[in-house]
């Protein structure tokens, strides 16, 4: 797909810090920084709005964003995010944050320029809806919520 317009918000970044890119050859998702002031101990509960230090405009109705959690902080750590996961519009462009949510037990030290999410980019579909009185039949029907059991 083509590039997508960044605009750098914190001069740390490109710097400092590299620029959000793919560690390895075929990673999936970008590694995020924390683009803090000062370090920061994220209490057993607390979730803080942490920016990425840049703004990104998609640009391409076929196109979104999501920050997810990175594997090894999300297990060991329990370092997620508040709002599970994090949805970036196309046309969205304001400072990309992370809602670094705590959900563990221990105080979490985030250190400024820490790689604590990571962004994948996703294709989008936006179908128009269509109001029908009937659904045609189907396989299951309305059954859900466990209805085909465990085994
Ligand atoms: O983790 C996130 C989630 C969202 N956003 C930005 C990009 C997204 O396009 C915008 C709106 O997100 P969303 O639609 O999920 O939030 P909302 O609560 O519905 O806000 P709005 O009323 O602005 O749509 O906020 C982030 O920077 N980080
Ligand atoms: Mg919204």
């Amino acid at each position: 797909m083509q590039a997508v317009d960044i605009k750098i918000l914190d001069s740390r970044l490109g710097t400092l810090w590299p620029l959000p890119a793919y560690a390895t050859e075929e990673a999936a998702g970008m590694d995020l920084r924390a683009c803090l002031e000062a370090p920061l101990d994220l209490a057993p509960g607390q979730a803080e709005l942490i920016s990425t230090g840049f703004a990104m405009h998609i640009d391409n109705p076929g196109v979104a964003a999501m920050i997810l959690p990175r594997s090894g902080l999300g297990h060991k750590q329990g370092l997620v995010l508040g709002n599970l996961l994090g949805l970036i519009d196309s046309d969205y462009q304001g400072p990309l944050m992370i809602s670094a949510w705590n959900r563990g037990s221990q105080v979490i030290h985030i250190e400024p320029g820490d790689r604590i999410a990571q962004l994948l980019f996703v294709p989008v579909l936006r179908p128009a809806l269509q109001v029908v009185a009937d659904f045609g039949e189907s396989g299951r029907g309305i059954g859900g919520f466990g209805s085909t059991g465990h085994q």
